[in-house]
């Protein structure tokens, strides 16, 4: 990405936690100049420390772009302090789960260009996923910086609508916890069957990043990576009889479970 506007005008980043430093990881990692970002945290970690970025420091007058990256129930304490950079030349990109975009306009004013977008935790590693939607204001300039942002840490999806964007929180947002989730029960499972911890959680963890990697190289369908494994009567295949049952199996269990985060996000937007 070309960084030189946000190199002469510099970029906020409201919250250095998890997502903010992942995020920041990306931008320096891709050649953007440390002293161009202004962190501001209340409790800076020392790898934000070690970065060389502005913490806490008097703020530009005109940043091109305030990447918000604060938890939705610290945004009506964190945002009203960037209220002046509302209806100007400042982008507002926001990471936040559940945080509107009509709630942004309300507090920076509707004349704002404001792209919501919804990252998740492998962006530490480059490897994220990120889907985005930008408001009236967000000119087609706009969306495409925010879009080279947040590709600095993995692949961008645009969306049609900001109602999609609960759908998308609640599948690849929130979805590595389900996976990481995945691990653990596999582990426990394995122990079960009388394997000991150590070597159970090796195996799953190894089985899921193996699997993952297929599945991003493969040509083929998750489907037919499935099948690839399963022998007629073999010991897949009652497996996947468990896993498949209609109404105690993986879907329906997903299912709900991503209705939950769904159903959640849409409440923290109210
Ligand atoms: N973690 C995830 O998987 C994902 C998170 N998100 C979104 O990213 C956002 C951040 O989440 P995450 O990084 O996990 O959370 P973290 O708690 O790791 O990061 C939030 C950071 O904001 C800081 N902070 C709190 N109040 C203020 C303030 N007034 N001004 C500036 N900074 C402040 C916190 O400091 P302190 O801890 O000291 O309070 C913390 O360092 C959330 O809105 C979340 O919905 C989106 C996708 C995935
Ligand atoms: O749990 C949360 O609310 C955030 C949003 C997606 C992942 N973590």
């Amino acid at each position: 990405m070309d960084f030189s506007e946000i190199s002469q005008r510099g970029l906020v980043l409201l919250g250095a936690g998890k997502m903010g430093s992942a995020l920041l990881q990306g931008w320096l990692a891709r050649g953007l100049a440390p002293d161009a970002v202004y962190a501001v945290d209340p409790h800076p970690s020392d790898w934000l420390k070690a970065q060389g970025v502005q913490i806490n420091a008097p703020l530009p007058a005109d940043p091109a772009v305030v990447l918000v990256a604060v938890k939705p129930q610290m945004m009506g304490a964190a945002l009203p302090q960037l209220q002046s950079y509302g209806g100007g030349r400042t982008l507002f990109v926001s990471v936040a789960a559940g945080t509107t975009i009509a709630a942004y306009e309300a507090v920076l004013g509707g004349a704002t260009p404001i792209v919501r977008s919804m990252p998740n935790t492998p962006a530490a590693v480059g490897r994220g996923i990120t889907a985005i939607i930008g408001n009236a204001h967000a000119t087609a300039a706009h969306v495409d910086t925010a879009e080279a942002l947040l590709s600095a840490v993995g692949q961008v999806v645009r969306l049609e609508t900001e109602a999609q964007i609960d759908a998308v929180t609640a599948v690849s947002g929130s979805g590595p916890a389900y996976v990481f989730h995945l691990i653990e029960a596999l582990a426990a499972a394995g122990e079960a069957e009388g394997l000991p911890p150590e070597m159970a959680m090796q195996l799953a963890r190894a089985t899921i990043i193996g699997a993952g990697e297929l599945a991003r190289q493969a040509p083929e369908s998750a489907a037919q990576l499935r099948i690839n494994v399963t022998s007629p009567g073999g010991t897949t295949a009652a497996a996947l009889e468990v896993l498949m049952e209609p109404g105690t199996g993986f879907p329906p269990l997903l299912k709900r479970a991503v209705k939950a985060a769904a159903d959640r996000g849409r409440a923290l937007g109210k």
